[in-house]
Order: structure tokens, then C-alpha cells, then sequence
């Protein structure tokens, strides 16, 4: 049999977690994986996901998923389908409690059609998904795990035991103060996470910045809860596949990292939805490739084709932070205001997000033509257009991806969770982005000039062209596709050797 044939056979599931930024990279593996090997390819995402991606594509299954089946997993959990996905909290509870069983079921069923040649031969399960990994085991089926994010925020949470025993954190997560009195200026914001060789000191991160410390106290705990689970069972997979590339940009600085033993750490990003991997390009526009959630407004690129090159400024805080309260919303529309230069901002329409919108402002700036408030906007086609000159970005790993890929810098405004770690790579690593240190007036007007004009501006140019050279067009592209091969051929082996 010829292995283009045998790998025809191989039927892949693929379980992110059910959020906006975790869905897209995983499609973007499935696509990746379905068109080089001939791989069967099933996206089983919660129900309430499904139904949001489906209504994104008018039903159809074939378009929403490209090339990949997709499958609703009862989940149980309540979803309007509007502007505010789901929380944390009932998501998890979904995860422990509501759905093991259902896809269970669906192992088994593919199981019981293997003589149709549909048995799993892989569960490729989001790490943040690691619910996934006992029903694999369950079912016999080998599971490897997806890191969609940075490798660094996935080398701060592996490093959880020796934070604690080092006490800069305690047996719950919340940052300790330093042992010693000797208080300087880093050590008020948290202790220095670069002091434990756990991620290069150049990126000045601290405990401050841990991916867990969201919301009050409780819901840190609850977060923190989650990590130490996630990372107990990641530590049984064989291999991590991640959206991420070797380095991650920092060269000699970077500590290599040591999986535990038996363990693989396979880099294979960042994925897009794009021909960079050696496969076809998806035949709609990557806006509508399937994995939005939301309905993207089909005006911005009519406003931004009658904007001049490089004028505009792109603001999103992506789909899964809180609302960041009407003081910094009065504050940002002000400043962006001031700053004089159109903008297209991203703001979900739920009255929470947009409280504290000076009176009429949307319609002022937009009868005015100096800027444009949406609630979803098409975030990669926005990137691509030569009317855009900066973005302002929360730093979720895929905004500041696709920033990357499209060549835009930045301005950093991490909110929660990796976003800090993300941020501390763009500015302190790659300098291909300056942090907002607050939302206030003059700030955001002080940090849109300094970067759409002058020195400042020119440099985070060349550095972002430097990183997309690296990051798209370089050795991380074969890198990627050299590990996608390698991950596709260890699948067909071991297909092989359970047959
Ligand atoms: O108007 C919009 C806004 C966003 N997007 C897309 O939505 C995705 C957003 O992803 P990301 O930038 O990663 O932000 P979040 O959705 O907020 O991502 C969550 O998940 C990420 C992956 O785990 C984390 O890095 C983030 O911190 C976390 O907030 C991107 O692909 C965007 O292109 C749109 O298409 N239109």
C-alpha cells in the first residue's frame, strides 16, 4: 500500500477549547494536517460552538470547517449566541462534567466503524483542553496535546512547582512578596520571574504577570486550579505540538527547555490559514474560513479603502477578555480622538463594553469620517490592508500573530492572562511594538504619534519586517512543516503497530 494511501485511512479528532482564539489555530492544524497527508480530519467542538460557526457560514458544514468535518459535542452550557461568549467557569464545568461522555461516544462509534476504515487513530487535544485526555485513554486511542499559544506562557505554568518552592507563589498561586527586604522597584510590581532562568530576564516579566492572576480572588484560585490539573495531565503526553516557533525570537537568550522524559515538543507554527505550509489556500477569505464565532462587519474594507496608506489605526481587545470598564473606554475614545488619525475600533455592542462612550461619539467620529466603531470586525483582511498603520492590541497570541504575518506594530495593552507574557515579547523581545503603560488621554494620543510617525515608528517597522521574515518566510517555516511530517509519520506508525 502507498503511504499517501495509508495515511488516507488515518481519521484525526481534534478538541480545542471552546474559545474564539483556541478554535481558530486548531482548524488552522486540521486544515494543515488534512491537506498533506489525506488525513480524515473532525473538529469536535461543543455544541454551542458549532452553532456559532455554523450561523457564521450559512449552514454548511463543508464550508465551515474547510476540508474538516465538524462536530457538535453536547456541552449543556447556555449560549445566546451574542456579543458575550460563555465564562470561564461554566466552560470548565462543561468540560469535567458534561462532555467526556459524549465524546466518548463519539470514539467509540468511529471505533465501531473501523471496518469503514473511521477508528481514531489520533485525539489531538488542546493542552487547555486536557479533559480530553483521560476519555482518550479511556477509549484507547493515543492522545497528543496543541499548545496554541506562546511556549513561553506554556513554560511558566510547567514551572508552577518550582515557583512554589522557591516561594515566589504560594501553594494557591498568589505571588509572595521577596523574602529578603531589600525592596526595589521590580520586586513592587512581583518578583522577578527572570531571576529563576524560567524565561530570559530581557523580557522583565514578574510574578505580577502570571497567566492565572485574573479577576479577584477567587477566580484566581479557580484559574490557578485549572493550570495545576492542565499541566498534571499534559505530562502524559507523548507529544505537544506547538503554534509556536523554535526560539520564539530569542535567540541566545533563550534557556532550552527540558520535557520530561519521553516527551516530544514538536513546533509547528504559527498557523494560518494560508498556503505557507505547502497547502492550497482556503478558497473564501480567511475572514470567513469557518472559525469565526461572530459576524464580521461587512463595511470596514469599503471605509478603509477610502483611507490613505499606513494612516489608519487598528484597535481590538479580541474575544475573551472582560470588559475593561467605561473610566478606560471614556479615556481611549478621547485619546484616540486626540490623536487626530482615523481608526476602525473593535468594540463588542453589549452595553458593558461600550459604557462610558462619550454621548453620540460612534456617530460623531463616523459622520465626521474620522474613525468607525464595530463590533466584529475581519480581523486578518483589516491586517492586510495598506490603509492600516498600527494596531492597538490586547496581545492575544493570535492578534499578535496575524501582526506579525501582516507585518503591523504594535501597541501593547495586555489585559489578562498570557497576554502580559505575549506583550513582554513584542516590546522587550522583538521591539516590534511599544507598551501602553495606561488608558488615559494623553497616552494613547503620546503612543499613537510616537509610533505612526518619527524614529520610534520607522524602527518597529523594520523589526516587524524582520520577525515576519523570520517567523513566515524563513527557517520556521520549514521547521513547521518539517515537524508537521514528522508528527503525521509517528501517526501512521503507530496506526500501524496497534493493527
Ligand atoms: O473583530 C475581530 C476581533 C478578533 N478577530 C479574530 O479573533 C481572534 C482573536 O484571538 P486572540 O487575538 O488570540 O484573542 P482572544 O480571542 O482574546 O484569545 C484568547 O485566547 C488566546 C489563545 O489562547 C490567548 O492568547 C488570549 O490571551 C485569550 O484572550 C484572532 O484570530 C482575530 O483575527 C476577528 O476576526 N475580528
Amino acid at each position: 500500500m502507498s503511504a499517501e494511501s495509508a495515511q488516507a485511512r488515518r481519521a484525526i479528532v481534534f478538541v480545542p477549547f471552546p474559545a474564539q482564539g483556541h478554535v481558530t489555530p486548531m482548524l488552522h492544524l486540521a486544515r494543515a494536517l488534512a491537506d498533506r497527508g489525506g488525513v480524515a480530519a473532525t473538529l469536535a467542538v461543543p455544541d454551542f460552538v458549532h452553532r456559532r460557526m455554523m450561523s457564521q457560514d450559512g449552514g454548511d458544514n463543508d464550508n465551515a470547517a474547510g476540508r474538516v468535518a465538524l462536530v457538535p459535542i453536547p456541552s449543556g452550557v447556555p449560549d445566546d449566541g451574542g456579543d458575550e461568549p460563555p465564562g470561564f467557569a461554566s466552560i470548565v464545568h462543561a468540560m469535567e462534567h458534561h462532555m467526556p461522555a459524549h465524546l466518548e461516544g463519539l470514539l467509540l462509534a468511529m471505533a465501531r466503524a473501523a471496518g469503514r476504515g473511521g477508528a481514531a487513530a489520533c485525539l489531538v487535544v488542546d493542552v487547555l483542553a486536557s479533559w480530553a485526555v483521560p476519555v482518550a485513554a479511556r477509549c484507547g486511542v493515543p492522545a497528543v496535546g496543541f499548545w496554541p499559544v506562546m511556549f513561553a506562557s506554556y513554560r511558566v505554568v510547567a514551572a508552577i512547582p518550582e515557583l512554589i518552592s522557591n516561594g515566589f507563589i504560594s501553594g494557591t498561586g498568589t505571588p509572595l512578596p521577596p523574602s529578603t527586604n531589600k525592596i526595589n522597584e521590580a520586586d513592587s510590581k512581583g518578583r522577578k520571574l527572570g531571576d529563576l532562568d524560567i524565561l530570559p530576564s530581557k523580557l522583565e516579566l514578574s510574578t505580577a504577570d502570571l497567566p492565572w492572576l485574573v479577576g479577584g480572588a477567587a477566580s484566581r484560585q479557580s484559574r490557578f486550579a485549572f493550570w495545576l490539573q492542565t499541566v498534571d495531565r499534559a505530562k502524559s503526553l507523548d507529544c505537544i505540538l506547538v503554534n509556536s516557533f523554535p526560539g520564539e525570537g530569542a535567540g541566545d537568550a533563550d534557556r532550552p527547555y527540558d520535557p520530561p522524559p519521553g516527551q516530544r515538543i514538536l513546533h509547528v507554527g504559527p498557523l494560518f490559514d494560508d498556503d505557507s505550509l505547502g497547502r492550497p489556500p482556503c478558497r473564501k477569505s480567511t475572514a470567513a474560513a469557518g472559525a469565526a464565532m461572530w459576524q464580521a462587519d461587512p463595511t470596514c474594507m469599503e471605509w478603509l479603502d477610502r483611507q490613505s496608506p499606513g494612516s489608519v489605526v487598528y484597535v481590538s481587545f479580541g474575544s475573551w477578555v472582560a470588559p475593561i470598564g467605561p473610566d478606560k473606554i471614556a479615556q481611549f475614545a478621547l485619546g484616540l480622538e486626540a490623536a487626530g488619525r482615523p481608526f476602525l475600533w473593535v468594540l463588542k455592542s453589549h452595553p458593558s463594553w461600550r459604557a462610558g462612550l462619550p454621548d453620540q461619539f460612534a456617530e460623531t467620529i463616523a459622520a465626521a469620517g474620522r474613525g468607525k466603531i464595530v463590533s466584529w470586525a475581519p480581523q486578518e483582511d483589516v491586517l492586510r490592508h495598506g490603509a492600516v498603520g498600527c494596531f492597538v492590541t490586547h496581545c492575544g497570541t493570535n492578534s499578535a500573530l496575524e501582526a506579525i504575518r501582516h507585518g503591523v506594530r504594535m501597541i501593547c495593552y495586555p489585559i489578562s492572562g498570557d497576554q502580559f507574557i505575549n506583550s513582554a515579547y513584542i516590546v522587550n523581545m522583538w521591539g516590534a511594538g511599544i507598551a501602553l503603560a495606561s488608558s488615559d488621554r494623553d497616552c494613547v494620543k503620546d503612543c499613537i504619534e510616537s509610533v505612526m510617525e518619527g524614529e520610534e515608528g520607522r524602527r518597529l517597522q523594520e523589526n516587524v519586517a524582520r520577525m515576519r521574515e523570520m517567523v513566515m518566510l524563513g527557517e520556521g517555516r520549514s521547521i513547521a512543516k518539517r515537524n508537521l511530517d514528522l508528527f503525521l509519520e509517528g501517526i501512521i506508525k503507530s496506526d500501524d503497530d496497534a493493527s
